[in-house]
């Protein structure tokens, strides 16, 4: 199953550095480790904005949801989560 995520993370002004800069190389090698398996394949960063929107493809809600809560910095997102299906125009 396809979604498109919407992660925007705020980190609270207070967090001091070296703590978010730690919190930042965690995500990003969890999230590479689903990149390498095929389960994040698409992630773009939105401009201007610490957010960026993802496709996962996965089982099914619950691997998602286990997923997206694991993320290093699931604390400090607000997530939107929207379920794709295939469109009946589409040639891919
Ligand atoms: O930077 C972000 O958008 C948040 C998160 C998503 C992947 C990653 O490495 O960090």
């Amino acid at each position: 199953m396809l979604f498109l995520v919407r992660m925007d993370v705020r980190l609270p002004p207070s967090m001091p550095k070296e703590e978010a800069d730690a919190l930042k190389a965690t995500e990003k090698a969890y999230s590479q480790g689903l990149q390498r398996q095929g389960k994040w394949p698409q992630l773009y960063r939105v401009v201007g904005e610490y957010a960026n929107y993802s496709i996962f493809d996965v089982a099914d809600n619950d691997e998602l949801h286990t997923l997206l809560s694991s993320l290093p910095l699931f604390p400090y997102m607000q997530i939107h989560v929207t379920p794709l299906a295939r469109h009946p125009s589409s040639i891919h």
